[in-house]
């Protein structure tokens, strides 16, 4: 049966699901890796696919922007249509100077100003992170192929646009690779509803530079292939 936000019907998803924000990067990502895609749900214009790498089923479904989007369509895909694993593949902006445009990272773990996990254990502050077999065979992917995959702690914000100045310095003083604004959120909502769960991303942007179109089409490729890799 449909959900309040998902049109597919059960049995439509995989149990395993690629998750980026963009719903235009959900359609590529289908159209690119995907053998004999069909889309399974397009409630506000959030796009979902299944269909199948080297034989075995794999489904995209995008999250929209912020953890509260994301935690909408996880928590569905875990309760309604029996997801097991889902990695978030979404762009980054830099944080450390060395890092490039295009450069894959994995978050080893996620910092975050969200109130998502602050109740859940009463004095306690939550730690985000991702299921480690999938963080090990994203990195054994790496090893294998040559493919560089930085793997550290990122930042979840809520605020892309954030007045306060003094956090990012901080935050780049305590070895924080990168920003985004769902990786917490997907890790906080996997421990929730018994998923597994990975970020990947790739580096849009940093000080002073951005990503062209053809750019990011050809690195999103990248972290793409590491999500795969990881579902093995
Ligand atoms: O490119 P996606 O996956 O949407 O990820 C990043 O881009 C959006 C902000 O521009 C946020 O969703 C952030 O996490
Ligand atoms: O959240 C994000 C994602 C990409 N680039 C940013 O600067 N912020």
């Amino acid at each position: 049966m449909a959900t309040p936000h998902i049109s597919a019907e059960p049995g439509d998803f995989a149990s395993d699901v690629l998750m980026p924000g963009d719903p235009r990067r959900a359609k590529l990502i289908a159209e690119t890796f995907f053998d004999s895609p069909r889309l399974v749900t397009e409630v506000r214009g959030i796009l979902g696919y299944t269909g199948t790498v080297e034989g075995r089923p794999v489904s995209v479904l995008a999250s929209g922007m912020g953890i509260p989007s994301l935690s909408i369509y996880a928590t569905e895909l875990a309760r309604h249509y029996g997801v097991k694993r889902i990695i978030r593949v979404g762009t980054i902006g830099a944080l450390q100077p060395w890092l490039e445009l295009g450069d894959v990272i994995a978050a080893s773990s996620a910092h975050t100003n969200s109130a998502l996990t602050s109740g859940w254990v009463p004095s306690v502050t939550f730690s985000h992170a991702p299921s480690f077999s999938l963080l090990r065979k994203a990195v054994e992917y790496g090893e294998a192929t040559g493919k560089t995959i930085h793997v550290g702690p990122l930042f979840t914000t809520d605020q892309f646009y954030n007045p306060d100045t003094t956090v990012v310095p901080k935050l780049i003083e305590y070895g924080t690779l990168g920003v985004d604004m769902e990786a917490a959120g997907l890790y906080a909502v996997g421990l929730k509803e018994g998923f597994e769960t990975l970020m990947v991303g790739t580096i849009s942007d940093k000080p002073g530079q951005d990503m062209t179109a053809a750019e990011r089409e050809t690195t999103f490729a990248d972290m793409v292939s590491f999500g795969l890799a990881a579902f093995k």
